[in-house]
């Protein structure tokens, strides 16, 4: 072995320590052995010709050069899955969670199309008819157009109902004319705008006949497809510098008088005739809000495998890192010793799974409820709406908080860009911002709880992910406590049920004393967002638990042990957080409170030698962590090194700036 490739000793006596089968939990993570196998072949195919690889790292380019090499990596990545990947996987899988990982080895921060395939192409497919699908879809998936999603406004971003670009409908030449008519009505924030697209969906208040009609979808092409120049009546650019996404060329636009064809309308569920009749959607009024539920429930997923990188890099540093003496002259530990490092990492490894399982669990509610509603029924959509809403919210924070914790985690090197980590941080803390600030979905969260509550109260049966209010108005009392995985899940949705039904106390207590209840509501919304959390916190200790137990059911008994372990590190780590809840809610006893911490610190300890087999069983290729400490070789040290090469910087041993400024001042005399 070249010392290139040779493995760090420290790493490689974490692995022959490693009691369980890595492939096996790879298995489970991705969904089964197909899933993992299909996943390798197509990172094999996509990474093995290295055109992942900078020359100069990203981060030491200008803002100019920065974009350029994201739109030329993005056209290889796009041509590798257009000419190899797609044969594998099937056009239908295009934006599939894969090919976004393996994305990861070809972008930092992130590609120009992201936006195209994430929400330009969903926006078709979900809110245009068959007919508009067949104009769009395949020039869209081939690229031949490319797309962003301009939704937000200078002025206004939460709440869609006050967007303040029009689109009025002319019946004499069958066009929609779309107008900015304030400063504020300005799209903003649209990634691949900038600079990339030359289409969009555009998000406008319908006009015709003389009446508003509400939001609706439109695509509107912004830019010439061989000059790419500015179509006249449209004015585009990008919005500057921020603390992520520097790569995405977020955007603005206005229009002036910009006229589009009336078939440019999606209108999938609401159409305008050629007379300008307005055809309401019969259905549900909020289904034009669709990109946004479905864009919700793959970001679940983004923040599992976002802190599963980090995780992975932060516990093999942990491993390789050696610092302190616990005796006098005694052999320094590896930082992974110290249980207060195993307390913040193993709940980052734990989090990632509960995320990854609650993801898949989403996913297949999501796309059961599309089935509902292909044949008419949208009943599930408001319980879809809340879950989508909440998860989104808890799963975007917890990643964010504990991507940090990985980041504190690694001591000063964690600090460097080279660690990949301050990037992982402020890509993912955007998305608790994005498709939904957190308090804000919360709170729509809220709205179902409160609507479940008063059914449940007046004895009608709630839907199975609130079905545990039923019980709260059969018992009495506070919840027994009970140190088992179900009773712990049990304490949690009684906590859950007893902040709602405080909820729903303090709105009727405000109303009873004169407040309307739109006051009332708000003056509430504090303790709403706290009880929109407590329920979304026991949906991912119910899910994570029901998943483990039932996709392990066939594995081999260390396999079960291990992830048992990890479950019950999540949901003693959860209680003890809990502690006042707990207290309030149920018969938990100080003594009680006693064991579970002690019941946490002994699962440090059995979860220990398997840290570095459990991050391993991630899977994650070098190429796509793209950090110097967290590679599977472990090489920490000789990587930070390598990388000082690579900094312009040290190009030359004086830098101009000596001659020009220091000197000068270091002769000029008092
Ligand atoms: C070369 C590279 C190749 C790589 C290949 C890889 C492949 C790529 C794959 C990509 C996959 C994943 C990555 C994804 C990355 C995406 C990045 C995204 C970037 C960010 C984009 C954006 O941010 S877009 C803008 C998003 N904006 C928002 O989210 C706005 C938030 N606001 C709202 O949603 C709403 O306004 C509101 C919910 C806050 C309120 O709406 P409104 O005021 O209209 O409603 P009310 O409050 O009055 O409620 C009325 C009733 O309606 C119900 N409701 C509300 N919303 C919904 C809904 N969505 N569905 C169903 N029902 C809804 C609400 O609950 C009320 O009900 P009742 O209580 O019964 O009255
Ligand atoms: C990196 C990034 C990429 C983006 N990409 C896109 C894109 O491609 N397309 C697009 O259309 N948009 C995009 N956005 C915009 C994004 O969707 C909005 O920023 C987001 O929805 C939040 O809206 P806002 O900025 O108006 O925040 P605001 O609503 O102004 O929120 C500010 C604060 O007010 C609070 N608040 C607001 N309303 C309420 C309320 N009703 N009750 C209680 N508190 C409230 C919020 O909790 C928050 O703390 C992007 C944003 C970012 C950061």
């Amino acid at each position: 072995m070249t010392s290139k490739n040779k493995i760090n000793e420290d790493l490689a006596n974490e692995r022959r320590k490693c009691n369980f089968n890595i492939e096996e939990v790879t298995y489970i993570l991705d969904g089964g052995k197909e899933k993992t196998l299909q996943r390798k072949k197509i990172e094999d195919v996509a990474l093995n010709g290295g055109a992942s690889v900078d020359d100069i790292p990203e981060e030491y380019l200008s803002a100019r050069e920065r974009y350029e090499n994201a739109i030329r990596k993005s056209c290889i990545y796009t041509n590798i899955v257009k000419n190899e990947v797609l044969e594998i996987t099937g056009i239908e899988n295009y934006g599939s969670p894969v090919l976004r990982r393996t994305g990861d080895a070809f972008f930092k921060d992130i590609s120009p199309f992201m936006l195209h395939l994430g929400m330009f192409v969903p926006s078709i497919i979900g809110q245009c008819t068959a007919e508009q699908q067949a104009t769009w879809l395949p020039r869209a998936l081939d690229m031949k157009i490319i797309g962003a999603y301009a939704q937000t406004e200078l002025g206004h971003g939460t709440f869609i109902r006050g967007l303040e670009t029009t689109a009025t409908y002319d019946p004499e030449t069958e066009e929609f004319v779309l107008h900015s008519p304030t400063i504020t009505s300005y799209k903003w924030w649209a990634g691949g705008l900038g600079r990339t697209a030359n289409h969009c969906t555009v998000v406008a208040q319908l006009y015709t006949q003389g009446k508003c009609h509400g939001t609706h979808l439109f695509i509107v092409q912004i830019r010439d497809l061989e000059t790419h120049m500015p179509l006249p009546g449209v004015k585009v650019g990008e919005i500057g510098p921020r603390m992520g996404f520097n790569t995405a060329d977020n955007g603005f636009l206005g229009f002036n008088n910009y006229r589009i064809p009336r078939m440019n309308m999606m209108m999938k569920n609401a159409q305008v005739l050629k007379d300008g009749t307005y055809v309401k959607a019969a259905r549900h009024g909020k289904l034009t809000y669709g990109t946004m539920v479905f864009v919700r429930v793959t970001l679940v997923g983004e923040a599992s495998f976002n802190l599963a990188k980090a995780v992975t890099i932060a516990v093999r540093y942990s491993a390789v890192r050696r610092q302190s003496e616990l005796r006098p002259g005694s052999i320094e530990p590896q930082i992974l010793d110290y249980p207060t490092q195993q307390h913040k990492l193993f709940i980052c490894i734990a989090t990632a799974h509960a995320f990854q399982l609650t993801a898949s669990w989403l996913w297949n509610t999501f796309t059961a409820v599309q089935a509902e509603m292909k044949k008419g029924n949208v009943d599930t959509l408001p319980e879809l709406h809340a879950l989508s809403s909440c998860l989104k919210a808890l799963s975007t924070s917890d990643a964010t908080a504990y991507i940090e914790q990985c980041r504190f985690a690694c001591g000063g090197h964690g600090y460097m860009l080279s660690s990949n980590l301050p990037f992982l941080y402020a890509f993912v803390v955007a998305t608790r911002t994005y498709e939904g600030d957190y308090t804000v979905l919360l709170l729509q969260t809220a709205r179902f709880l409160v609507k479940a509550w008063e059914q449940a109260e007046s004895g009608k049966v709630v839907t199975p992910t609130v079905a545990y209010l039923n019980r709260h108005f059969t018992t009495n009392g506070k919840m027994i406590w009970d140190n088992s995985p179900e009773g712990i899940i049990r304490v949690f949705q009684s906590v859950a049920a007893g902040k709602i039904s405080l909820c729903v106390r303090s709105i009727r207590n405000r109303i009873t004393s004169g407040m309307d209840h739109e006051d009332a509501w708000l003056m509430t919304t504090v303790q709403l967002v706290n009880a929109a959390e407590a329920h979304c916190r026991s949906v991912i200790l119910h899910t994570y638990w029901n998943e483990i137990v039932r996709l392990t059911k066939h594995s081999s008994d260390n396999v079960k042990t291990v992830l048992n372990q990890l479950v019950m590190l999540y949901l003693t780590y959860w209680a003890l957080e809990r502690t006042g809840d707990l207290l309030r809610y149920s018969t938990i006893s100080e003594n009680d409170i006693d064991l579970l911490q002690r019941q946490y610190e002994e699962l440090l300890v059995k979860i220990r030698p398997n840290a570095v087999g459990l991050v391993d069983a991630f899977d994650i290729r070098d190429e796509i962590l793209q950090s110097t400490l967290g590679s599977y070789d472990g090489r920490v040290y000789e990587r930070l090194m390598e990388e000082v090469q690579k900094n312009p910087l040290n190009k030359e041993p004086v830098d101009p700036s000596f001659h020009k400024y220091l000197k000068p001042l270091m002769k000029s005399k008092i």
